[in-house]
């Protein structure tokens, strides 16, 4: 859909008021300064455009899976509220629609100030003056997502609903949704209004089941950055699938043509676990303990007997019950995932506990072979379980990219024949 079509399917303030409203425009950009200047309409400030670092929302595959990791995230899990098809799939259009002006630093249809008195902003407006931030606003379709809209037939198979793994204490209010949107971005406030927004579009369509705010990006997919540090204080990310090695994201990561359904080339499948971590437990743990559980140091994050963080692991020199050790590929007949968590801290517990932990993301070409199996063998013999619980979960299939500006979210999946 172009811009003009955008317009047309979705009526401004401004074509409804005329130019009766221009003055009211005029006004508010005068009183709003150079702060207005740097999100509002496409007047983009020159200057955000340099140096706001937009990243492309075009693509065969979509930004957010293995573009460089942002500073931040929000996270929402939707679930669909009506039975209209043609309704949400012209809400998945005009939420493509605002993301690709959000992520190029614009604000939502006409802006946030300048229409209607007597009608809501298309634009929330907390995100005025600031730079895109890296913005990347990734969606996926959660499993019970096929069961709406007659879409049982083309829901993927390696789409499958989780197993109960050992230990799992999951809470229903943090599980599932019939779709999701991640956004990352490096400033909070942008990601937020991007969530935000999507969800004030979707207003009678869809809802949101859970989110999660995210900081302290704990896998990085960008090999010379230095590794991030989860809240155990480790550095979390070492050996993660880096955006530049185009073979191993074909291998793991992204849809083949091979692996069907059709609409799934170039996706992927994107694995969302809130991981609580017992942080009073651990910060009681000696240094030893704490090594021992990872098989790394926690100054360098070397591996056991080794020197550099880089370094090949030994994983015989490591405890049997190591996380390493399990989780490394070669304990795993080669399963590799993509890894792209957060940390998260949300206040307390009322125990006095912090509320705290790593919110754990991972993409793959087939959860079947990937965190499915890993996470099994975690789940059984991890070291680390005495010192976290899996309390929420949802897994998503995540269509391929938005090819052009005629193009939108979801189009592969719902448009037949595409
Ligand atoms: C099912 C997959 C995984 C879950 C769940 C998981 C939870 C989890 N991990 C850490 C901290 C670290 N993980 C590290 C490595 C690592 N973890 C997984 C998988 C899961 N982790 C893999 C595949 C790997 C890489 C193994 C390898 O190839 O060597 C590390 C070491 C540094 C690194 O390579 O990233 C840390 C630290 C926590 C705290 C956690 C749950 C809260
Ligand atoms: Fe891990």
């Amino acid at each position: 859909m172009t811009e003009t079509q955008e317009t047309r399917a979705n009526p401004s303030r401004r074509a409804l008021i005329g130019w009766g409203g221009a003055g009211l425009a005029l006004g508010a950009a005068a009183a709003g300064g150079a702060v207005a200047m740097a999100r509002t309409g496409d007047d983009m400030d020159p200057a955000a455009a340099e140096t706001g670092g937009a990243v492309e929302f075009h693509g065969v595959h979509q930004a957010g899976i293995a573009t460089p990791v942002q500073d931040r995230l929000h996270f929402a899990a939707f679930d669909v509220k009506t039975d209209d098809r043609e309704a949400f799939v012209q809400m998945l259009k005009d939420w493509t629609a605002a993301a690709r002006r959000m992520t190029a630093g614009k604000t939502v249809g006409e802006g946030a100030y300048g229409g209607l008195a007597e009608a809501p902003p298309d634009d929330t407006g907390e995100a005025l003056g600031l730079k895109p931030s890296r913005l990347t606003l990734t969606i996926g379709f959660g499993p019970s997502l096929f069961d709406k809209f007659d879409l049982a037939d083309r829901r993927p198979e390696a789409l499958v609903d989780l197993p109960k793994f050992p230990g799992d204490n999951l809470d229903r209010s943090r599980t599932g949704g019939d779709l999701c949107v991640q956004a990352c971005s490096d400033d909070p406030q942008v990601a937020v209004h991007a969530i935000r927004n999507l969800a004030r579009i979707g207003f009678g369509k869809v809802a949101i089941r859970w989110s999660q705010l995210g900081f302290g990006k704990t896998s990085s997919t960008t090999p010379d950055a230095q590794t991030p540090r989860n809240l155990m204080g480790f550095k979390d990310g070492t050996r993660n699938i880096a955006g530049t090695e185009t073979d191993r994201l074909d291998k793991f990561v992204w849809v083949g043509e091979e692996d069907g359904p059709d609409w799934m080339t170039g996706g992927s499948y994107l694995v969302a676990r809130r991981i609580r971590m017992n942080i009073e437990t651990w910060d009681r743990a000696s240094l030893q303990e704490q090594e021992d559980v990872f098989g790394r140091d926690k100054r360098e994050g070397a591996p056991v007997g080794k020197a550099k963080e880089h370094d090949e692991p030994f994983l015989k020199a490591m405890k049997p019950d190591a996380h390493v050790r399990l989780a490394h590929p070669d304990s795993n007949n080669g399963i590799t995932i993509l890894r792209r968590g957060y940390s998260f801290t949300d206040g307390t517990d009322g125990l006095g506990r912090l509320d705290a932990g790593l919110f754990f993301l991972a993409y793959q070409r087939d959860v079947r072979k990937g965190f499915i199996p890993l996470q099994r063998r975690l789940a059984a013999h991890d070291a680390l379980n005495e010192y976290i619980q899996h309390v929420g979960s949802a897994v998503f299939a995540v269509p391929p990219g938005v090819r052009d500006s005629g193009d939108w979210w979801g189009r592969t999946l719902f448009s037949k024949g595409a």
